[in-house]
């Protein structure tokens, strides 16, 4: 096959400068794609293809116009294509052609989208390996200066590595760096930010756990960047170069932090050269100083997604009333970072309070920072010199806005009392004006998207400028007048001056008149009914007029790149306004919501207990007359008085641990099935994130002790989908929950060991429920259709039962949604079966079952006082009960058979199973050696200080053991 010569040559070889999927190459005023790129260019974005031929081959074509690039080339980045564009240069014999940027997901500076757009860093190092001469070591993630890689191992065992974390947001100048103990920080961290494409580092490209991980928790491209980027040395002299010495000398990043910095900091610098300048600052962002809130949780929260994936109907989208973009993602940041910092929420606390009460003041903050544009994104493009004129008027606007904000605060009691009056003075408010006031002096009022074709500077901004402009209107005005001048002076009829661009100026005289036109006049064309002509006057006006055009537009030009490298240069005070104006926003917002739905300002503090009064699901209660519920867990400071009856404030019940003399600290929650236990439990822990976001919450009252961590685990559907086990997808969760929590977290367990057999289930609840108690003592609340479970109210001190009330009234369920004191006994299943819709037969066939279950009275048999249980199970084929006994060493007699008994038995009617030790009763045959010994080992197992998931393991074992008996 003969190689492709011209064009397609040229795109060819240029495609093969890079490893971008995509090739958009200048030709004249078109982009072309050539060969695959045009055919997957024409599928994605709809264009029309058509062909090329080069030495006798035929290559399809797309194209796109030069100046529709921006549109195009986002929808293919925002599609998860790298993008390059090579644009074409004149040179002395012709052009040339050079690829300028690579645009990636990450690197997009033309977003349309309001969230933050990050591009991370994700690093591994191995902790064992001095890191000072840590490119020698077997592990190392980066390379060595040198460029070769060190690491050409596999991934590093999770224990002995280190993990360092870098996000920048080119569009805003946002950059934070974060170091991660492990990988589920790392997960988490990156849940957190969202980015949109993640640049693993050596090591990390090789761990396919970490990778697979990152791919499913994140919407992220991951795109490889070259390893020598990674290396300490260079790193550290980039950040260096970057930020100045501090970050690196100063707060003593760690090392693969430095790594992951540096890294980014050259991506970009390859990608989208000039926007580097814009960022500024280096932040550190520190899980210690916020809210502990894994993926998982962030998930199951439904925070800025709902576990369908929409945003419509998550807390965000609930919460947010926010008039700009900018204010839209502080609001996401504060939901995704709730503080743990009394004083910063307080000052939050203070302006939601502030603008909730000055509602005429907040109404006209919103008009005003409604009419904002995204300060930090358009420093952004300032710098890397993509801003045009509208949109440093957009930079001049917003700044206008920032001294009204401030008035309206100052001028309003409330608020100028407020922290708002020390927010709004943030920023440098002088240099702001001044900024605002040389882009007024030097804008025109509505200048052309276009920065080239002149009228983007104002009169009077520029001698020179002013001066050609004088001249060139002199010229026009000679122009406006010359067809009279013609028609009065020569007595010509039907004269009009026109221009076009292949004749120029000229002058126009009617057919009839044209033979009188006087000595001088040069025909230049005929047209049907008029003539053209020119004279020496008009032509050498003409080549002023021309030449006075080119001067203005340069100097234009050049006086307009002045004004955006000044204001580039002011990036960093951009960023600040913006971000004042965006706290307000964001404030503003809080309050809004707040002053709208009756939502009362938390007390908090750094004490343990969280008290709410008559508490509501800030989401359900928008499309539901909701029922509110108090809750109470851990040493609450008693101030309300009462406590002897049981009740709570309002009448409600108060868990009925609080009688014990010991807080209630581990409340089980039973209650048929959708009567809101689900709901009960999630409210509590959205009214603690809303606390510690600063926001009201929405409750009669609330007393909030700050907690460092909220952990939840519930039903996990999605799961399945990625072909993992739900149950151990399950155990993993809640085995991430039992090491992280601490006494100051809150852990939200909706239904643990429902995946699997009902006795391994129930056990490992049991265990779990035992290991918070007693080890870690978090705040928990815990829902579960496991009856037995409420027990461990008679023996656990900080342990407490409620349940959701139902009535029943002739075979008919009414839902109360109350929380109530004690366990519940009932649980509904068949009712709520029947609302399903599931066949009448089968339901009636249920409520049979059910009613010789609870006449078998196998929950007494357990719960009646009785010390030695009976396993009872229902024979299937018989239709009736049976316990076990001598006679009958069926398939049903051994605890935890699998699947053995149903679990009808347990998770209905109330009717329990025995517990997952049974011992033989006096009238039973002597057992068997091998089943001797199972007990013995099972008896002699120490519940508290087994890990749970050992626990569940040790169990599934003896189990098979009987089983292997059988
Ligand atoms: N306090 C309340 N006031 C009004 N409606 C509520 C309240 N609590 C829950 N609901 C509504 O009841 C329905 C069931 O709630 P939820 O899913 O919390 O029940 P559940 O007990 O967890 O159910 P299951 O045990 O079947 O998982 C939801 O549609 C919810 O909107």
């Amino acid at each position: 096959m003969t190689e492709a010569t011209g064009i397609v040559g040229e795109f060819l070889s240029l495609k093969g400068e890079t490893d971008a999927e995509l090739l958009a190459m200048q030709c004249g005023d078109f982009y072309e794609f050539f060969g695959e790129d045009a055919e997957i260019v024409g599928d994605e974005l709809d264009l029309k293809v058509t062909s090329k031929s080069s030495q006798g081959q035929s290559y399809p074509m797309a194209g796109v116009p030069y100046d529709d690039l921006t549109p195009y080339l986002t929808a293919l980045v925002e599609r998860g294509f790298r993008v390059a564009v090579a644009e074409q240069y004149e040179t002395e014999t012709g052009h040339a052609r050079e690829i300028e940027r690579v645009v990636t997901p990450g690197t997009l500076l033309e977003t349309r989208d309001a969230d933050a757009q990050y591009l991370a860093t994700v690093v591994a190092a191995d902790r064992s390996v001095d890191l000072g001469s840590s490119a020698s070591g077997a592990h190392a993630e980066w390379a060595n200066d040198d460029g070769a890689t060190a690491s050409t191992g596999g991934p590093l065992d999770d224990e002995d590595v280190a993990y360092g974390l870098a996000f920048a947001d080119v569009t805003t100048g946002q950059f934070l760096v974060a170091d991660a103990a492990d990988v589920d920080e790392v997960l988490t961290e990156c849940y957190r930010f969202a980015p949109v494409e993640v640049l693993p580092g050596p090591t990390v490209r090789n761990d396919d756990t970490l990778l697979g991980a990152l791919r499913e928790r994140t919407d992220a491209t991951l795109s490889l960047h070259e390893a020598e980027a990674f290396a300490p040395k260079r790193a550290a002299h980039a950040v260096r170069e970057q930020f100045g010495a501090e970050p690196v000398d100063r707060l003593e990043l760690p090392e693969p932090t430095v790594a992951a910095a540096g890294a980014v900091l050259s991506y970009v610098e390859e990608t989208a050269a000039g926007v580097l300048a814009s960022m500024t600052r280096l932040r550190t962002h520190r899980g210690d100083d916020h809210v502990t809130l894994d993926a998982t949780t962030q998930r199951n929260l439904e925070l800025t997604e709902t576990m369908q994936g929409e945003r419509d109907g998550s807390l965000f989208d609930t919460i947010d009333h926010t008039d700009s973009s900018a204010g839209a993602r502080r609001l996401a940041e504060w939901l995704k970072r709730p503080s743990r910092s009394l004083e910063t929420l307080e000052r939050r606390q203070d302006s939601v309070a502030a603008l909730a009460s000055a509602a005429l003041a907040r109404d006209e903050m919103r008009e005003a920072l409604g009419e904002t544009a995204d300060l930090a994104r358009l420093a952004s493009r300032a710098t890397h010199g993509s801003a045009d004129a509208r949109a440093l008027c957009s930079v001049r606007d917003t700044l206008a806005v920032l001294p009204r904000i401030a008035e309206t605060i100052e001028s309003t009691p409330e608020l100028a009392e407020s922290p708002l009056f020390e927010i709004v003075d943030e920023p440098d408010r002088e240099a702001a004006a001044a900024l605002r006031e040389s882009l007024a002096a030097a804008l025109a009022a509505e200048p052309p998207s276009t920065i080239t074709q002149g009228e983007v500077i104002q009169h009077g901004y520029d001698d020179d400028l002013d001066e050609l402009i004088e001249r060139h209107e002199e010229l026009r005005a000679w122009l406006d007048s010359l067809a009279d001048r013609e028609s009065n002076q020569h007595g010509l009829s039907h004269v009009s001056v026109g221009r076009n661009k292949t004749d120029g100026y000229y002058i126009q005289v009617g057919r009839s008149a044209a033979d009188g036109v006087p000595e001088g006049y040069e025909e230049i064309k005929q047209l049907k009914s008029s003539k053209r002509f020119t004279t020496p006057e008009l032509d050498e006006k003409e080549r002023e007029i021309l030449r006075l055009e080119e001067r203005r537009h340069d100097l234009e030009y050049e006086l307009f790149c002045e004004l955006r490298e000044r204001v580039a240069d002011r990036a960093e005070l951009l960023q600040d306004v913006g971000r004042t104006l965006a706290t307000v926003d964001a404030l503003a917002s809080l309050a809004t919501h707040a002053a709208e739905n009756g939502w009362v300002r938390p007390e908090l503090h750094d004490g343990d207990g969280i008290d709410i009064e008559a508490g509501r699901h800030p989401v359900v209660e928008q499309t539901t007359e909701f029922v509110p519920n108090d809750a109470r867990l851990g040493r609450v400071e008693a101030n309300d008085g009462d406590g002897s009856d049981g009740q709570g404030r309002d009448g409600a019940a108060k868990p009925s641990g609080a009688d014990r003399g010991d807080e209630p600290r581990f409340v089980v929650v039973t209650g048929p099935n959708m009567s809101g236990k689900s709901t009960y439990m999630r409210q509590v822990a959205c009214i603690v994130l809303l606390a510690q976001v600063g926001s009201f919450v929405p409750a009669r009252e609330a007393e909030i002790g700050l907690v460092d961590g909220i952990f939840t685990r519930v039903g996990a559907l999605d799961e399945l989908a990625q072909g993992r086990s739900t149950f151990m997808v399950e155990m993993n969760e809640l085995s991430n929950i039992l090491h992280a929590a601490t006494e100051d977290s809150l852990v939200i367990l909706d239904e643990v060991g429902r995946g699997t057999a009902t006795y391994d289930g129930i056990s490992i609840a049991w265990a779990a429920t035992e290991y918070l108690h007693n080890e870690v003592g978090a705040k928990t609340l815990f829902a579960t259709h496991y009856h037995e479970l409420t027990n461990l109210g008679e023996h656990l001190p900080r342990v407490a039962n409620v349940h959701v009330a139902a009535d029943e009234r002739d075979g008919d369920v009414t839902f109360l949604r109350t929380i109530r004191e004690g366990p519940t006994d009932r649980s509904y299943g068949i009712h709520v079966a029947d609302l399903a819709g599931v066949p009448d037969p089968v339901v009636d066939r249920a409520r049979d079952v059910l009613d010789r279950l609870r006449e078998e009275k196998a929950i007494e048999a357990r719960g009646g006082g009785s010390s030695e249980p009976v396993q009872a199970v229902f024979d299937l084929e018989s239709g009736t009960m049976q316990t076990a006994s001598a006679s009958e060493p069926s398939v049903h007699a051994g605890p935890g058979a699998d699947g053995g008994a149903p679990d009808a038995a347990t998770t209905d009617g109330g009717a329990a199973g025995a517990a997952a030790a049974e011992t033989p009763t006096s009238d039973q045959p002597a057992l068997d050696p091998d089943t001797e010994a199972v007990l013995e080992e099972l008896e002699s197992l120490d519940v508290n200080a087994t890990p749970p998931i050992e626990l569940a393991s040790r169990i599934q074992e003896l189990q098979t053991r009987l089983g292997d008996d059988r």
